[in-house]
């Protein structure tokens, strides 16, 4: 017996004279057909949108999705739902199917959780930065998707409705922008080809007379882009005389980023004498700081030079001299009265230090200008506090009972109306390095006060922004600026066959002079004589194993082109002006940079051209260019050096290295 009455269309009926059972047949017939036309619009579909190997992907999942009907899993209701509109929708056709699925399982459940969380009433905004992060989880999981489809797995097994807080999947890591001050990543660019931009010294105005012939007489008619710039940027800074800034204020600190050998040592010079020059009283109003002796005997050299002919008196604390003579520099007792004998001081840090603490001839309290070159390496040093102290004794007046005088110096805090309401003389740092840092942190200690850079690396002001600070292209190290007239070479090379090199690079190329770098004393030393013994060469060492004499009697033969090949450490890497060195030779490939720079940049100087080797065995190879390339170099070339070209000196060069091991073995049964 039915209990119901099931009323079913059956569909037009044409022919009525059939039997009941023949109509029933009829329908089952049209309703065959209507599934085959079906199946075949579908089919027409898969063509269009589907790669061949999707259409065999798609058969396997349908398999695989009849299969899955039997498995009693969660997934079981969300794929039958999903998988054949997100199929269509992908764009990866060469992921394998099962991921695909889990990925439209995956967005199912994203877009239910969505949904869950408006509905549970939370405001719109919220939702909205929740969506926002969803995309963003979205666009993360994508990404790792293909790696870790069962952690995905197991996110999307979560229930729905809830909104899913915090990710389990591993997210690529963020890359993070180094974000610039303004004064950093917006500096005044100095011109890097030297030679076509160069300026006549009479068009710097704040010259006098008396300077500009000492100029011609040292052979300089123009100057360099960087003093162009720089000069006239440290005169302006005291056209209201040495007492205050432009305006009252106090002035910037300047900072100078230019390559090795582009000038920047006149770039300070020759403003400072000239704002000096007139001065009344001998004061210590310039201080220049260096981190060698070396350094500091050349840029003595410069001021002595420029100030020779008027009353300006340069003094050099390098420990040259003895302690008490260099005192005897200092001042004078005249009449029970200290006074002072130097306008201009030239100084290394620990000798600086040495004579703050223990002459009381000494005194900074009428310091003008703190002028601090090779900056970078001098932060480096900071550990020894000698800025502060230095800082510390320029400002010491304003601690003690002349205080109350009206030109009392205190040392610059937050600005208020009494701190501004009596003038005092401002203390202006002026930084000179080829490689500057652009760590803000680093920058930081020095207490800059409203820094202008002056730079040449182009790289700064093409990430700047009009805001306060900008973010810089990430990099792994700073960017550099190399000497225009430069040519980088690397040499691959077995560390057996290095001193045959730099005998071919002497005897048979004639490269002479060359400077070349050891990465160690001992290896200088062995190098120097294994050179020595096997004879032919005028070669010399330069490092820490000679005394302060040795080593100016060394510097000056290797600059009259006495000494074909200088071996030396890193003591003669930085600063050293030696004209005419026409290569550089990395004997050890530098470890640092910064290093590399300051090596190469001892030839190639003031536009001239200059060649730069480095030995680098294979090991070495990659790490070596891609720092130097990272760096900004314009380009390093390899140079191969055949072995043929090194056999003719190999016998000599076996006896050499037995000899040199009975001369070592004599030093050493020596030093004891
Ligand atoms: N205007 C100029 N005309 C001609 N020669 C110049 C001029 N200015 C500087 N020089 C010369 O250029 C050479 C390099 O100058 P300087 O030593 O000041 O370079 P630098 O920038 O300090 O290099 P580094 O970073 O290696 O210390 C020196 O021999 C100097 O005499």
């Amino acid at each position: 017996m039915s209990l119901f009455l099931v009323n079913r269309y059956l569909g037009e009926e044409k022919d009525w004279s059939v039997s009941q059972e023949s109509r029933s047949q009829v329908l089952l017939a049209k309703l065959q057909q209507k599934a085959k036309e079906k199946q075949s619009l579908t089919g027409q579909k898969e063509c269009l949108l589907q790669e061949p190997t999707v259409q065999q992907d798609l058969k396997k999942k349908r398999k695989a999705h009849k299969d899955s009907s039997q498995q009693p899993s969660l997934f079981k209701k969300q794929k039958s739902e999903v998988v054949p509109s997100y199929v269509w929708e992908s764009d990866n056709h060469d992921e394998p199917v099962e991921k695909r699925n889990q990925k439209c399982v995956n967005e199912k459940q994203k877009k239910e959780d969505q949904k869950g969380s408006s509905a549970e009433g939370l405001p719109d905004a919220p939702v909205a930065v929740r969506h926002g992060q969803a995309d963003k989880r979205d666009e993360e999981k994508t990404e790792t998707e293909n790696d870790t489809p069962k952690r995905t797995l197991e996110k999307t097994s979560a229930p729905s409705g809830f909104t899913i807080l915090g990710g389990f999947e591993i997210k690529p890591i963020q890359k993070v922008h180094r974000v610039l001050p303004q004064w950093l990543a917006q500096p005044d660019v100095i011109h890097r080809d030297i030679k076509s931009n160069l300026v006549p010294i009479s068009a710097i105005p704040g010259l006098s007379a008396q300077l500009i012939k000492k100029l011609q007489n040292n052979g300089i008619e123009r100057f360099f882009p960087v003093q162009a710039e720089v000069i006239p940027a440290i005169l302006e800074s005291t056209q209201q005389g040495l007492l205050m800034g432009r305006g009252g204020y106090k002035p910037r600190d300047i900072c100078v980023s230019a390559p090795t050998g582009s000038g920047k040592t006149l770039a300070f010079v020759i403003p400072v004498v000239q704002l000096l020059m007139e001065r009344v009283v001998c004061e210590v109003r310039a201080l220049a700081v260096l981190p060698t002796k070396e350094l500091a005997q050349q840029v003595c050299k410069v001021f002595t030079s420029y100030t020779e002919g008027t009353t300006l008196k340069v003094v050099m604390l390098a420990g040259q001299r003895s302690f008490p003579a260099e005192q005897v520099l200092l001042s004078e007792l005249r009449g029970g009265v200290r006074r002072s004998l130097a306008d201009i001081v030239v100084a290394t840090p620990g000798r600086l230090v040495d004579h703050i603490n223990g002459t009381s001839g000494l005194c900074l309290e009428h310091l003008r200008f703190l002028i601090i070159d090779e900056a970078d390496r001098m932060i480096d040093s900071m550990h020894h506090s000698w800025l502060s102290q230095v800082v510390n004794a320029v400002y010491r007046s304003g601690n003690g009972p002349e205080a109350v005088s009206i030109f009392r110096r205190t040392e610059p805090a937050h600005i208020t109306a009494t701190s501004l309401s009596s003038p005092q003389m401002p203390l202006q740092k002026l930084l000179f390095s080829a490689t500057l840092t652009q760590n803000p942190e680093k920058l930081q200690q020095l207490g800059l006060h409203q820094p202008r850079l002056f730079s040449s690396i182009h790289g700064h002001s093409s990430s700047s922004s009009k805001n306060t600070t900008s973010a810089a292209p990430t990099q792994k190290q700073d960017r550099f600026d190399f000497p225009q007239g430069l040519t980088e070479y690397y040499v691959p090379c077995t560390l057996s066959k290095k001193p045959l090199l730099i005998l071919h690079f002497i005897l048979r190329m004639k490269l002479s002079p060359i400077l070349c770098f050891t990465n160690s004393r001992e290896t200088a030393h062995r190098l120097f004589l294994l050179v020595q013994l096997f004879g032919g060469v005028h070669v010399a060492e330069f490092s820490s194993r000679l005394s302060p004499g040795e080593r100016k009697k060394t510097l000056k033969e290797f600059e009259k082109g006495k000494i074909q090949l200088l071996i030396s450490t890193d003591a003669a890497a930085r600063g050293i002006d030696i004209s005419g060195v026409k290569c550089v030779v990395n004997y050890d490939a530098p470890q640092y940079i910064r290093t590399y720079i300051h090596r190469i940049g001892r030839t190639a100087r003031a536009g001239k051209a200059g060649l730069a080797f480095t030995f680098l065995l294979g090991v070495q190879e990659t790490k070596f260019l891609q720092m130097v390339t990272e760096a900004g170099s314009p380009g390093i070339q390899k140079q191969i050096v055949k072995p043929k070209n090194l056999k003719s000196m190999e016998v000599r060069y076996e006896q050499t290295l037995q000899e040199l091991a009975d001369v070592i073995k004599d030093e050493k049964a020596n030093a004891f």
